[in-house]
């Protein structure tokens, strides 16, 4: 690589090889180029910002030191990536982000050899890492593993199991904390409060590291009376050993992440040192760092839309309507002031669920337990149990972290626990690690609980009031992600009936029967059938457990075509009808049954839309489904 003063070092930059060549003035050189070229990007894009920002001296300092791609790197999360993907091959790629057919916004195997393992949920790493550095050991393989894990992944249980299981294996795992003192939210919980103590009782790594680079190059015996000394120091320095130290970790730290000169040698060191236990180097670093708003801000900058790198103001665009979301939280509120007996619950995701104003108003009543889905459900359960009236609200894809729990805990004790899952449905941009598209499957097998879905946002506070008052077992209420339709939200809403649907257009011949809002596209599908003659009804389910078989019978007994239709996966609403159906004999006339449901396999990033359409739930989807069962000609209809 040959570069003039003038040549930016990102340009001359072929892969992560030609990192390890620069000398550390070079290195922060890069970190500076990676880092401005990340903004520019993320501006045009929109995507994760203030995590990746904090991590870009990080970045290029692993990429320097470890072997890659050899040498596993393991990005936990994956939503700090973009530096690393930036510099692994697929800068210009960057430019289409989170678009369809374009680059993911976390990190995926199918993508680069760089990314040793595809994420989207957190506090994998340590798991995946041991995993590959087992099989490294059993294969004989000389490669190191390296997990860089964030301060808000490990509040959750399974980075535990993982660091248990290191330490018990005494695995040659690399372990990197990156400590920035922030989840999406401010981070909670004991071990945040625990990190905060071990660095306000450390200093700077710095004179500490000297000793262990002088360690490292003494002969053995020495080295390990040296190691001894300088571990002893340490320990006075923390007032005993770390939390980590007590897992089996060697524990290196805390040390500056934004500085290339602390951050090389300390990598060096652990990468040529010792090799007969797993390592945690807990590294401190700035989430935004170097860009002001996002420094100023980092939640707010956490997930971004476009936005004017100059003001840092994002064009979110013009809202039609509130988003679900929205509509829950203030739902939420309004029946917890009556009601002093609701509480609400929330996995590290105030803001994006909404909680974050019924957090204003009740703090008391609002627990943030961290990213611990698991335990959110069953704490709900626990307080459930005492005569409270709990609602957890989780994104579906965070929830499938918890099914264990909704069965043995929630529903297998009949617990009045109220599920709120946002986010059901296609949520675009980030893809296939967040499609909230199994829940209806994986919750409808499970007995006792009642599940609805809101087809627009008067539906979604209706719903909230009728999960509110039903005490008698488990409730979900499942909505999408984003704005309403924009209908208009009543004061006071009134609770629905257990189990009922209703028909929204009356009509003959052919029912379409929706849950959630898809009823929308079959609307709009009812509109293009009748401009060819036909006469539609259409009507919401509402509820998926229990279902409405007044109303379900009574379509399949008065029409030709049954079509069903939902957002979700295999095995969902369109399932569990067809069962009731084929097990009442309904399907024994004849009637021309078709469920549109997400097919069997994983959608990747696009708008929403884009997705419905590809999955083939969208309105002309449905149109084309009734023209097919009817035996009309498809091809001379369209051209019609
Ligand atoms: C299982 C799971 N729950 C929730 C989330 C949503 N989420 C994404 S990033 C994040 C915060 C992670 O904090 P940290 O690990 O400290 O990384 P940082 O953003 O601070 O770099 C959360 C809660 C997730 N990705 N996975
Ligand atoms: C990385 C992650 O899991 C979250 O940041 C997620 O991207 C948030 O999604 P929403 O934008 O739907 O809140
Ligand atoms: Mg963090």
């Amino acid at each position: 690589m040959s570069t003039t003063p003038e040549t930016p070092l990102l340009d001359t930059l072929r892969d992560p090889a030609d990192i390890r060549r620069l000398t550390t003035a070079q290195l922060e050189q890069l970190a500076h180029e990676v880092r401005a070229e990340m903004i520019d990007i993320v501006s045009h894009t929109g995507g994760h910002l203030s995590a990746g920002l904090g991590v870009v001296e990080l970045t290029v300092a692993l990429h320097h030191v470890f072997n890659t791609p050899e040498d596993r790197l393991i990005w936990d999360v994956g939503h700090q990536s973009y530096p690393h993907k930036i510099v692994t091959g697929r800068r210009e790629r960057m430019r289409s982000l989170r678009q369809g057919g374009g680059i993911s916004g976390f990190t995926l195997r199918e993508e680069s050899p760089y990314d040793p393992f595809g994420a989207g949920h957190s506090s994998t790493s340590i798991s995946a890492g041991l995993g590959m550095a087992a099989a490294a050991e059993l294969l004989g393989d000389d490669r190191l593993v390296i997990a860089v894990i964030g301060d808000g992944s490990m509040s959750a249980g399974m980075a535990y199991e993982a660091m248990n299981n290191a330490g018990a294996m005494k695995s040659r795992l690399i372990v990197i904390l990156n400590d920035n003192d922030m989840s999406i939210a401010p981070p909670v919980g004991a071990m945040s409060a625990y990190l905060s103590r071990l660095l306000s009782s450390n200093s700077w790594l710095s004179i500490r590291d000297l000793a262990k680079e002088v360690a490292s190059h003494l002969p053995p015996p020495l080295e390990r009376t040296a190691r001894r000394a300088e571990e002893y120091a340490r320990s006075i320095m923390t007032g005993g050993n770390t939390l980590f130290e007590e897992l089996g970790f060697y524990y290196v730290g805390p040390i500056d992440g934004h500085r290339m000169d602390h951050l090389v040698p300390v990598l060096r060191n652990v990468r040529d040192g010792r090799r007969d236990g797993p390592v945690l180097i807990h590294v401190v670093t700035r989430k935004g760092k170097g860009y002001a708003p996002a420094e100023a801000a980092p939640d707010k900058y956490h997930g971004v839309s476009r936005f004017n790198i100059v003001t840092g103001v994002q064009d979110k665009g013009k809202p039609q309507a509130p988003s679900y979301t929205n509509v829950f939280g203030k739902s939420l509120l309004t029946e917890a002031i009556r009601d002093p007996r609701i509480v609400a619950i929330t996995a590290a995701m105030p803001s994006g669920t909404g909680l974050d104003k019924f957090a204003e108003t009740f703090p008391d009543r609002t627990y943030d337990v961290g990213i611990a889905e698991q335990h959110a459900v069953t704490f709900a359960a626990g307080l459930a149990c005492e005569g409270l009236r709990p609602f957890v609200a989780m994104y579906s894809t965070f929830l499938q972290r918890a099914f264990d729990q909704v069965v043995h805990d929630v529903a297998l004790q009949n617990l009045p626990v109220r599920i709120a899952v946002d986010r059901a449905g296609f949520v675009g941009a980030d893809g296939a690690t967040h499609g909230g598209v199994f829940d209806m499957a994986f919750l409808g097998c499970i007995p006792n609980l009642v599940i609805m879905c809101a087809a627009d946002e008067a539906e979604l506070a209706r719903m909230v009031a009728t999960a509110a008052l039903y005490d008698d077992g488990p409730t979900v209420l499942r909505y999408p992600r984003g704005e309403g339709v924009g209908v208009e939200i009543p004061d006071a809403p009134e609770p629905l009936a257990i189990g009922k649907g209703r028909v929204v257009r009356e009509g003959k011949g052919v029912a379409l029967l929706s849950i959630g809002t898809r009823l929308h596209d079959c609307l709009a599908a009812a509109e293009q059938l009748a401009a060819r003659g036909l006469s539609p009804t259409v009507a919401d389910a509402r509820f998926a457990k229990p279902l409405d078989w007044d109303l379900i019978e009574g379509l399949a007994r008065t029409h030709e075509v049954l079509v069903l239709v939902e957002e979700g996966s295999i095995g969902g609403f369109g399932s569990l009808v067809v069962t009731g159906l084929a097990n009442r004999g309904l399907l024994d006339n004849g009637l021309k049954t078709r469920i549109l449901c997400i097919p069997d396999r994983f959608f990747e990033h696009d708008t929403p839309e884009a997705q419905c359409a590809k999955a083939g739930i969208d309105a002309s989807a449905i149109l084309d489904t009734v023209l097919a069962a009817l035996g009309r000609d498809l091809s001379a209809e369209a051209r019609a």
